[in-house]
């Protein structure tokens, strides 16, 4: 079984994915620096009824104490959940030859390859992924000359339904936050006209030896807030840190039929002046074939996102300097995850 590189994309084609015996550079050798925990008890993630008659401080709560809740009762049709899944199959079962004729290209986050954030890990990630930016017609035609509309549709009418879900959500975070409704539409995520939205499709094979692999490193996010679907497969973790119960841990996030998981992103942290979390978060691997759908909700690309005045005022400085989500990525891209240290107020980071 052959193993490769493809243009530095740090991806490795599914054909490829089935050996028994893991490779060198698929092994990870920190992939239990901490147990993997259920998510039960104190350690149970909160799961959010959209119709809570509270659901304003039970959002404002678990943005504060977790940075990551599931969200239930949220209106999506399960139709068409199972059409976005139909469709992300079909993209990620095409030869690698004809994705690669979408692969990522230097500076542009749009298309076929591994994440990002993977390239600052000495080892391989055991999936691909596919990041839609604006629209996917370009990248669809290329994947399927004949019949592109279909993938474009199902894209389209998901990317409608997330955002009007992503934009309830948001209103609630602010209010939490303590912003009045005639103040929402003055700050930059208040105003929908301002948000915009990007696409992650992630692909998991399944492996026969999961022990020592990592779907994805673990990372934030760098938008204001994702909210992903997850075919029914986990393999999601977040980070919990020591407290007065339990060491460090990875909590493993439940796959709830019908539900979406959101977490909070590096943009609202800084937004909300380090009150709410952006957790770290990872993908471990099983023996079956994950996919899921993630999609990012951050400021467009000249809109610059500092500390709300009304949480940074008199009683709390602000801790941070702002930033546009462009300059935030690029800050990334070299800082890795030191990038939110160096827009400290108090850091004398220059941005080269
Ligand atoms: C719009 C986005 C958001 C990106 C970059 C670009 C497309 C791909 C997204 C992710 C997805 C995987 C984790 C992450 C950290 C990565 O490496 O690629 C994300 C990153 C970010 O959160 O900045
Ligand atoms: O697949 C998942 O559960 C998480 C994906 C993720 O973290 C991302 O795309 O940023
Ligand atoms: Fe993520």
């Amino acid at each position: 079984m052959s193993l490769h590189t493809t243009r530095n994309l740090k991806i490795h084609q599914p054909e490829n994915f089935e050996f028994d015996s893991i490779p060198d550079s698929h092994s990870w050798d920190d992939v239990h620096d901490h147990p993997s925990v259920e998510p039960i008890g104190p350690d149970a993630i909160p799961v959010i009824d959209l119709n809570d008659p509270k659901l304003i401080a039970k959002i404002g709560k678990a943005c504060e104490e977790w940075g990551i809740f599931i969200i239930s009762n949220h209106g999506i049709e399960s139709e068409l959940l199972n059409q976005l899944c139909s469709q992300m199959h079909r993209l990620f079962a095409l030869p690698a030859e004809v994705k690669l004729k979408v692969a990522k290209t230097e500076g542009n986050d749009a298309g076929y390859g591994g994440a990002p954030v993977s390239h600052f890990f000495p080892k391989f990630s055991w999936s691909e992924g596919f990041a839609i930016v604006g629209s996917p017609v370009d990248h669809a035609k290329k994947l399927w000359p004949d019949d592109y509309s279909s993938f474009c549709e199902i894209i389209e009418e998901y990317n409608k339904a997330i955002n009007s879900l992503g934009c309830r959500l948001i209103h609630a975070m602010l209010l939490s936050l303590g912003v009045s409704e005639e103040e929402l539409c003055q700050t930059p995520i208040g105003d929908s006209s301002k948000v915009k939205t990007a696409m992650h499709l992630n692909s998991y094979p399944a492996c026969t030896n999961p022990d020592w692999v990592l779907g994805l490193p673990p990372h934030t996010d760098s938008a204001y807030v994702a909210i992903l679907y997850q075919n029914g497969v986990p393999g999601l973790q977040v980070l919990r840190c020591k407290d007065d119960i339990s060491p460090t841990r990875w909590v493993t996030v439940p796959a709830v039929p019908n539900t979406f998981v959101v977490n909070i992103g590096d943009l609202l942290h800084v937004l909300s002046n380090g009150r709410f979390h952006n957790v770290l978060h990872r993908v471990t691997i099983s023996k079956i074939n994950r996919l899921s759908c993630a999609c990012f909700f951050g400021p467009q690309a000249d809109v610059k996102v500092g500390p709300l005045s009304k949480l940074a005022g008199l009683e709390q400085s602000p801790l941070y300097r702002p930033v546009t989500w462009p300059g935030l990525k690029k800050i990334r891209s070299v800082l890795h995850d030191k990038a939110l240290q160096a827009i400290k107020i108090d850091s004398n980071y220059i941005e080269g």
